[in-house]
């Protein structure tokens, strides 16, 4: 029980209690956990210069069991009814405060793990080829991102320029083919040593929590550029993250068991205690919803990734984000792309205003929220990562 009142059926009861970073009424940035409709200042609270870093880092090196007794302490606070008179004048209204990048991003790794959105892009991009390359199954393929270019929801999506294919033609302008990438983050806090492997069964060692990922991708750069190095300049214009960053220890009810697999594993890949996890994405473009991609349907999960991302030696820091890559589902209402939506452009998209779509236009929003169960029949909510569209400049 809370002394708190909590709207009805929110996803930020005391069984998510994720961390942000936020600022308002003029004062610096400090660290805040969304409660219902408020934010928790520890900034405030605490006077913790820990929670006045303006980023979650210093909290996230410290490590699962510092972690663990933050969130008891921030629980106590919020059901013990003697702390009711200290603690509630740091809950603010979230509408009054401003978020910012919740933290500062190490490197950025987007994996490719959902069969369904690789499916259908290889069908899509790649005709006449088997749908999934030969080493799909065998690990989580994966590229190395832009960490400088990773940025809070609400950030403008500045329509990119770059080299693209026109029929015989190389011809530069801004891209034509402008997509979203509905995925999920996971944020590395405690560090590894270099030349160690970090087995699957240390995820809760290592990741602190999970946002919301957009990876805007320019679709026409990116088909130009890619062969043979992978995704470059057609995504790392911008890449967008939620601000609250849920604890991986609030997705203990959403633990789900991957789809089957289909190719026997390598040793250091097997899982015993599966980490797939029941999240529910939707896309929204311009408020209304156009997908609602389930993340438990990953072939590759998080677990998986971290021990191919160090079974070589290479080690962990601190702020590292590893996206799980495009959430598709089996449905084409699930799919976590427009490339998918609209079949490479094939079949646009009608919207409620009877306009259409194929890729974004100048001036579309594109929101994606997520929600998955939390303790005892709770709603955890992960929030929102949204973005406008701008014209190039
Ligand atoms: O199949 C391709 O050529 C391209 C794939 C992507 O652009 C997807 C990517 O960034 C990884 C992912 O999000 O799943
Ligand atoms: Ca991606
Ligand atoms: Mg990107």
């Amino acid at each position: 029980m809370t002394w708190l009142e909590l709207p009805e059926d929110t996803g930020f009861g005391l069984a998510n209690l994720p961390f942000g970073v936020f600022s308002c009424r003029g004062r610096v940035m400090r660290t805040g956990i969304a409660v219902g409709d408020a934010v928790l200042d520890l900034g405030g609270l605490t006077e913790d210069p820990l929670h006045l870093s303006g980023s979650l880092n210093e909290l996230m090196a410290l490590g699962p069991r510092a972690w663990r007794e933050l969130r008891e302490q921030v629980t106590d606070w919020l059901t013990q009814p003697s702390c009711r008179r200290v603690v509630e004048p740091h809950l603010i209204p979230q509408a009054e405060v401003r978020m910012h990048r919740p933290f500062e991003v190490a490197d950025y790794v987007d994996f490719y793990s959902s069969q369904h959105h690789a499916e259908n892009l290889g069908r899509i991009l790649r005709p006449g080829t088997p749908p999934l390359p030969a080493n799909w199954k065998h690990l989580p393929v994966g590229y190395h991102g832009r960490a400088g270019t990773v940025d809070v929801s609400g950030t403008p999506v500045v329509r990119p320029c770059g080299q693209r294919r026109d029929g015989d033609d190389v011809t530069f302008g801004p891209t034509r083919r402008l997509d979203i990438e509905a995925e999920v983050g996971f944020v590395v806090g405690m560090p590894s040593e270099p030349g160690t492997s970090v087995p699957v069964a240390a995820l809760p060692e290592h990741v602190f929590g999970v946002c919301l990922v957009n990876d805007w991708s320019a679709r026409d750069l990116q088909a130009w550029e890619y062969v043979p190095l992978g995704p470059f300049l057609g995504k790392s214009f911008l890449t967008s993250v939620s601000p609250w960053v849920v604890p991986l220890a609030a997705l203990d009810a959403a633990r789900v068991a991957p789809p089957p697999r289909d190719v026997p594993l390598q040793p250091y890949l097997q899982d015993d205690a599966p980490w797939g996890l029941d999240l529910t994405l939707e896309v929204r473009l311009n408020g209304e919803v156009v997908s609602r991609p389930p993340f438990a349907s990953m072939y590759w999960t998080p677990a998986q990734q971290l021990a191919h991302l160090t079974v070589n030696g290479a080690s962990l820091r601190t702020g590292d984000l590893f996206a799980s890559g495009t959430v598709s589902g089996p449905e084409r209402d699930q799919r976590g792309s427009l490339i998918e939506l609209c079949e490479g452009g094939a079949d646009p998209l009608t919207l409620a205003d009877g306009t259409t779509r194929t890729f974004l236009e100048d001036g579309d929003v594109v929101t994606i929220t997520a929600t998955a169960p939390g303790a005892d029949g709770s709603r955890i909510s992960f929030g929102e990562v949204t973005g406008q569209v701008m014209p190039a400049r």
